[in-house]
């Protein structure tokens, strides 16, 4: 195994890796199953991914409840750029594409690859509400980061990954990316 530089990755990529492919798709299967446990089966559940990492792990998480109860779960993708309170401050990410199946009475999992402030999941609720009234909302993150600016928690997390303000978690999946893989960068590791 050749000698790394502390906090570089191999591939000269910084930040170390803290979940790589096979660690992302077993918290994925367990993200699943827990989905599957808290609703008691699939009916009535609607996945909403966040864009914009959020929305491959959202098809991911629907293709695996599929494969353990036969049920093909409604997938969606949301954007929350015009719902965020920092838009007058940052007015400059580029919108996506919001295309939510119907939402009313239905058990609305929303999906994201970090959770931090809780900034991006409060203005997702309020997207949310502009598109219906679902019976419940739940939150699935692949990484909880801590540092939460509002009270806002995750029902099902991936990753608790303790981290300084001064890191930052960068996700990458093979949908967006060309490989599945985790890294926490910056602090003292930068
Ligand atoms: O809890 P928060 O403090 O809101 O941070 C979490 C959000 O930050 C990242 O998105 P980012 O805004 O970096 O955009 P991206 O999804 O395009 O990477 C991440 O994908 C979450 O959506
Ligand atoms: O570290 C962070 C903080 C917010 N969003 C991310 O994707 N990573």
């Amino acid at each position: 195994m050749p000698a790394l530089t502390p906090g570089v990755g191999s591939d000269s990529t910084p930040g170390r890796i803290v979940l790589d492919a096979r660690d992302i798709a077993r918290a994925l299967t367990r993200i699943s199953h827990e989905i599957l446990e808290r609703n008691r089966g699939a009916s009535d559940l609607v996945l909403v991914g966040l864009h914009s990492r959020g929305v491959p792990l959202a098809h991911r998480i629907a293709e695996r409840i599929a494969a353990v109860e036969g049920v093909d779960v409604p997938v969606g993708e949301l954007d929350v750029t015009m719902y965020r309170d920092d838009l007058r401050t940052n007015p400059t990410r580029a919108p996506h594409k919001t295309d939510v199946p119907p939402i009313d009475g239905r058990i609305v999992v929303l999906v994201d690859d970090v959770l931090y402030s809780g900034r991006t999941i409060r203005a997702a609720l309020d997207a949310l509400g502009d598109l219906g009234r679902p019976a419940a909302v739940r939150l699935a993150v692949l990484v909880d980061r801590g540092h939460r600016e509002l009270p806002i928690r995750a029902d099902h997390v991936g990753k608790n990954l303790p981290s300084a303000r001064s890191e930052r978690v960068h996700v990458a999946l093979s949908e967006a990316d060309g490989r599945d893989e985790v890294r926490i960068s910056g602090g003292d590791d930068a």
